[in-house]
Formats: C-alpha cells, sequence, structure tokens
C-alpha cells in the first residue's frame, strides 16, 4: 500500500527553502471491525482486493475493544492501520433492528473523526473489490456519495416500500400512492461512502445521535437522515448488494462490477 508521502521540498545549496513543505491530500480506505468472528476474514479479503486492484491509498480498520490482538495482527501483515475505537450506542430503545447485530454498527460513527485523512472511502468487511476505485476520491468536496439500496429484501417486511412493492431500484413499477405522501428520499446502503473526515461533523453526528430514536436500520437510517441534503447516488457498480442480482437483474451489468457486498442477510433476501 502506497504509504501517505510528503511532497519533498527544493531546498538550494543554500539551504533556503524555496517553497513550503507541503503532502499529497491523505486519503485513505476505511473499514469496521468488531468482534472476535470471522468478519476478520472479510477484512483480509478486502484488503488483498484493495492491492490486487493497485490502489494508491492504505487501508485504515477502525476496530472495537472486543477484537483480539492476534486479529490486530493479521490486519497489519496485510498491511492495514489498525486504529481502536469505542463504541457508538444509540439512546437506549426498545427498538427491534432488522438484524439484533446491527446495534454495534453504530460505531462506524467514529470514522468522521479521522481527520488525518482528507478524503475516506468507507467499505463494509462483507465487501470485496475486483477493480481499482481510487478515482473516487476525486469526486468534489461537500457531498457524500453511496449507492442507492434496495426495497425488496426481507429485511425491509416492516416498511411500506416493502408492503405495497415500491423501490428507488425500479420507480416506475409501482409507483408511490398519493395518499402515502411524498415518495422516500434516496436512500443509501451504508456499506460503501465516499466522505470526509471532519470534527465538526463527527460531533454533529453524536450530538445528533443522542436525541434519534433508533430504528431498523440503525446507523445506515441514522447516516441517510444526517445526510440527505448532500447526499449524492453513485452507480451500483461501486457497491453490489448481493440480492441486486435476483432482485433487479436489469439494472446490473456485471462485467462492469468494481466492488460487491456480500451482505448478511442475503440468504432470506
Ligand atoms: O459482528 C460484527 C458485525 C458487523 N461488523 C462490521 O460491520 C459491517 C456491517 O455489518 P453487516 O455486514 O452485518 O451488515 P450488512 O451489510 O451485511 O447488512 C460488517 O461488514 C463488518 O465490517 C463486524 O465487524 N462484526
Ligand atoms: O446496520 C445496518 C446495515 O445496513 C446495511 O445492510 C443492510 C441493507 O443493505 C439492507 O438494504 C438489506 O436488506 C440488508 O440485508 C443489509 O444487511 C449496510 O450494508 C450495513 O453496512 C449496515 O449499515
Amino acid at each position: 500500500m502506497a504509504p501517505h508521502e510528503l511532497v519533498q521540498t527544493d531546498v538550494k545549496p543554500t539551504g533556503i527553502v524555496t517553497k513550503p513543505a507541503t503532502t499529497v491530500p491523505s486519503r485513505a480506505y476505511v473499514s469496521f471491525l468488531a468482534g472476535n468472528g470471522d468478519y476478520v476474514k472479510g477484512v483480509v479479503g478486502l484488503a488483498k482486493g484493495l492491492r490486487k486492484v493497485k490502489s494508491q491509498y492504505p487501508l485504515v480498520v477502525a476496530v472495537l475493544p472486543d477484537v483480539p490482538e492476534e486479529h490486530r495482527k493479521i490486519l497489519e501483515s496485510q498491511g492495514c492501520i489498525v486504529k481502536e475505537i469505542e463504541p457508538v450506542y444509540p439512546p437506549e430503545n426498545q427498538t427491534q433492528f432488522a438484524m439484533p447485530h446491527y446495534v454495534i454498527n453504530y460505531s462506524k460513527l467514529r470514522i468522521w473523526e479521522f481527520v488525518e485523512y482528507s478524503k475516506m472511502i468507507y467499505l463494509d468487511g462483507d465487501i470485496l473489490v475486483y477493480d481499482n476505485i481510487d478515482h473516487l476520491f476525486d469526486f468534489p468536496d461537500g457531498h457524500l456519495y453511496a449507492v442507492m439500496d434496495c426495497f425488496c429484501k426481507k429485511t425491509w417486511s416492516h416498511t411500506s416500500q416493502y408492503k405495497i412493492g415500491y423501490c428507488q431500484q425500479c420507480p416506475d413499477k409501482v409507483t408511490w400512492p398519493v395518499e402515502l405522501g411524498q415518495p422516500p428520499a434516496l436512500y443509501f446502503n451504508a456499506g460503501m461512502l465516499v466522505f470526509e473526515p471532519s470534527l465538526s461533523t463527527y460531533e454533529h453526528l453524536l450530538k445528533t445521535l443522542k436525541i434519534t430514536p433508533p430504528t431498523p436500520f440503525a446507523e445506515q437510517d441514522f447516516l441517510n437522515m444526517f445526510f440527505k441534503d448532500i447526499y449524492k447516488p453513485i452507480p451500483l457498480v461501486y457497491n453490489l448488494v448481493l440480492a441486486m442480482l435476483w432482485r433487479h437483474p436489469e439494472n446490473v451489468e456485471l462485467e462492469k462490477v468494481k466492488v460487491a457486498h456480500y451482505c448478511a442477510a442475503v440468504s432470506n433476501s
């Protein structure tokens, strides 16, 4: 992985520096790892995939305290930068998460605190990268870029979208009924994000979380609400949630897919 490099200054024989040392904008991929289970294998696959596609940027892995030293060493042996984070929990609530373990995913919010990087691409540990996506770092600042999710999976059965068969992946198939008011805002899958770390955003995220009751898709719902005004959808090839293959095959150009997302609930989707 190409380490973050300083651009050398031109120093004339007189020793006078002709221009200030400047640094290339710091960019990195980042993933998240919790627990001592098999997700570490996913993150290793993520690291290997980024290396195989010759990415120029390092992979940072935000690990919770419960990730064992042995797993951290495995990640470091793959060139990852391991950063321990404290968990983030939503306010106490009786919410039924779509998947019980989603509660731990709020800890993802810590990545906004990684301000040593000017731009980051977040990738879940159950994602594999098959083609170079470094160009995404050049997207204009001031937005959050992510791929639109699909509402057709059983994990969405609690929603009006699912009940009436509406999905943003095929908005013309079932039109949103007027009696339900505005159709839902574009909604992204939080398994892949192009974002800029920022302490002010980070503090605003945590402050807002404190007063936001949890919802079934945990931090994904929360991030969609928080970034709804600056969210920009990007093509499916950057985060192909596998269920799209059988839910919306017409939207998938398999040979163009750069990032595949092996979502946990694929089996019952
Ligand atoms: O026990 C867990 C649960 C989740 N994760 C991390 O959180 C991400 C999101 O969780 P999950 O993949 O289950 O969500 P999905 O996209 O499958 O719904 C995973 O990819 C891992 O990076 C983890 O490390 N350990
Ligand atoms: O904590 C909520 C999670 O929500 C998302 O996964 C979901 C989402 O894709 C649904 O649309 C599917 O139905 C479901 O199977 C899948 O698990 C993110 O990938 C993950 O990183 C994380 O934010």
